[in-house]
């Protein structure tokens, strides 16, 4: 058993790192002093050693950027624009971003930048590359044309090239990246992989989304109306309900379905109230879920600890001296899908045994059954109850949030547009009636529902800022065609904001900030989109491309079709939402601008999400 927790384990490699290259300095030059006969006194000797390795990382730093700039000349291509910040190594740039994070409106901090600079900026920090670009053409090299030249979970966040150079070269702090972050709650599946790992995941996984399935439906339909039948008790009482948190019920219950066939049951505890009632979570489930409602609990806090490290950056081992954050959660986690996980391996093995295949090595077998879960897939592939447990909850992370923050934001739309509401609930009602199941065709006629979702996604694409790194020195274009084309050197972090990109006037036109489905619809459409389709890419694109995205669409369409067909209103109660959850007052003198607009008070964590919560009042259907 391990004792060294991740902020030991980092300080121990971050002191290492330091020390070593005084001690050997220190080592060397006594040893050179002594056998030329001139010795040096100790206060020198510890002097040297104490200062050996910032000057080692400052000539290193001085080094590499002199190749850079003399690679870039000989190239004939130029630096990426970079920014010039009041303090030394940019820090004025980081706090900057770092205030912004915390209670700023999603990516203000380097629009700011962008404003200054251009599309594509090197904000520079401590040293080091920290790109950011919301140009399609850099988008489309990192995910699609240049795919193999990109990684994912190289991701440095160390954001000083001091650090840096150590933890590469003196293979210390090595860890603090995408993957190590995520690694004790995700370890490794499709979503948290990069290079063969990745494809052995994906392709393995691949098959089971590869069409729509009735049994989806199925269970969506199960979890709606348990949904509706909350939303309509609360209604009953005249009070606000917090979408968000129903919404992350409702497709923890349908994820755990589908993935392994044993649903958590969290939309039956007990809902939140607004801040000035009485809080209650969680307590009076099903006692007979007991289980299942501590998995769903423990996997929510697990989910909450990775994210916070991810907003922490590289220093988050600090804040978990004493232990691993994540590790009682996971515990409870385990025993939930253990037992599951060896059930399955063993009605596999009694299946083959039946057939007389057992022993015969593990095929690719595409074929996937309507009624089966992806862990009945999964275990077609291989009998390993450690991957079989990472890629159900790497997709369980993939799909989740995701999906329910998004409905979030579209109940949102739908809450402060009535015109789109009522358009939108007269589409339902045409097509599909006042209570009957929707079909897949019906969610395929249903052109303005289509564009209320991507419309929603357009201005926040839930995964709204991401990044890659360079594997090789590449060239990219210059987003002013006026000038030399970019030089990108090898193991740059490079940061892309899709929620940025989606709201370029001159991608999207001048009412890019505005919400307005029709822009899916009418000639903007192929004024904008058709012409540059890398302007919109809520579920990314090329070989990473979102697998769940037919997935979402349809679990989506059919939450909001049996809302709509259920309530005839919804309206934000603002006195339901905590006070400091709020949009910041200052906000709306951004005249014009989404900022400006925004009644809720969009955050960014693993995905987006809204402060607080959305709570909303309904109003039940008379018809
Ligand atoms: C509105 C809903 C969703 C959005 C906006 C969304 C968006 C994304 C994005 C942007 C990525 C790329 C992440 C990256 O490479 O850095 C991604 C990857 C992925 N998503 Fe989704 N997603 C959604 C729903 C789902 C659902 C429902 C599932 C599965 C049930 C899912 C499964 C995955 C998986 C497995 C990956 C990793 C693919 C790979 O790396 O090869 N997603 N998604």
């Amino acid at each position: 058993m391990t004792v060294i927790t991740p902020g030991i384990d980092f300080l121990l490699r971050g002191g290492f790192s330091y020390i070593f290259p005084s001690v050997v300095f220190a080592i060397v030059l006594n040893h050179v002093s002594y056998s030329n006969g001139i010795p040096i006194p100790t206060v020198a000797l510890v002097l040297i050693g104490l200062f050996a390795t910032p000057a080692y990382a400052f000539v290193r730093v001085y080094t590499s950027e002199w190749k850079t700039r003399r690679e870039a000349r000989r190239l004939g291509v130029r630096l990426i624009p970079r920014v010039k910040g009041a303090s030394v190594g940019n820090l004025d740039v980081l706090r900057k971003l770092m205030r912004n994070s915390e209670n700023g409106y999603p990516g203000d901090g380097s629009a700011s930048f962008i404003k200054e600079y251009g599309p594509i900026v090197d904000l520079h920090i401590l040293w080091d590359y920290a790109v950011v670009t919301v140009c399609p053409e850099h988008i489309k090299a990192m995910l699609a044309k240049d795919f193999n030249n990109f990684e994912k979970g190289a991701r440095l966040s160390s954001p000083s090239s001091v650090l840096r150079s150590f933890t590469e070269i003196e293979y210390l702090p090595q860890g603090q990246d995408f993957r190590t972050n995520m690694n004790s709650v995700l370890g490794t599946g499709v979503f948290n992989s990069d290079g063969d790992m990745w494809k052995f995941h994906r392709s393995m996984t691949r098959p089971f989304f590869s069409r729509d399935r009735i049994s989806h439906f199925d269970l969506f339909d199960r979890h709606a109306e348990i949904v509706v039948q909350k939303m309509r008790e609360r209604s009953r009482e005249g009070l606000a309900i917090d979408f968000q948190d129903l919404m992350g019920r409702f497709t923890l219950d349908s994820a755990t379905e589908f993935l392994f066939g044993s649903c958590v049951y969290s939309l039956n505890g007990r809902l939140p109230y607004p801040y000035d009632k009485q809080l209650l979570h969680y307590s009076d489930s099903h006692p007979s879920e007991e289980v299942a409602e501590k998995f769903a609990h423990a996997f929510l806090e697990a989910q909450r600890i990775i994210s916070s490290r991810e907003q922490l950056g590289w220093v988050w081992p600090l804040t978990e001296i004493w232990g691993d954050k994540t590790k009682e959660h996971m515990k409870v986690v385990d025993a939930f899908i253990a037992p599951i996980v060896k059930d399955a391996v063993k009605k596999k093995r009694l299946a083959d045994e039946e057939k007389g295949t057992i022993g015969v090595a593990k095929q690719q077998n595409d074929e996937v059954a309507d009624d089966e879960t992806l862990l009945d897939h999964l275990v077609k592939f291989t009998s390993d109850p450690v991957v079989l447990r990472d890629e159900v909850l790497n997709i369980m992370i993939a799909g989740r949030d995701t999906t329910a923050a998004t409905l979030t934001v579209i109940l949102y739309f739908l809450s402060t547009h009535p015109a789109v509401f009522a358009r939108l609930r007269n589409e339902v009602i045409e097509k599909v009636g006042t209570s009957r199941r929707p079909t897949f065709e019906n969610i395929r006629e249903m052109k303005f529902l289509r564009a209320v979702i991507n419309e929603t996604l357009r201005l926040y694409p839930i995964v709204p800022f991401n990044v890659r790194t360079s594997i090789q020195p590449t060239v990219w274009t210059s987003p002013d065609p006026t000038e030399k084309p970019l030089y990108i050197p090898a193991k740059t972090k490079l940061s892309y904001s899709v929620m940025l990109m989606h709201r370029r006037k001159d991608l999207w036109g001048p009412d890019a900030e505005e919400f307005d489905p029709d822009r899916f619809l009418d000639a903007r459409l192929n004024k904008y989109l058709i012409p540059n389709s890398f302007a919109f890419l809520p579920f990314n694109a090329g070989p990473r491309i979102c697998l769940g995205q037919q997935f979402a669409y349809n679990e989506m369409s059919f939450m909001v079709i049996r809302l709509l067909q259920a309530f005839d209103s919804f309206a934000l109660d603002e006195d339901a939402q905590p006070p400091h959850t709020k949009p910041n007052p200052a906000w709306k003198h951004d005249v014009g601008t989404r900022k400006g607009m925004e009644k809720f008070f969009p955050k960014v964590g693993l995905t987006l999400y809204a402060h607080g919560g959305l709570w909303i009042k309904t109003q039940e259907a008379t018809e």
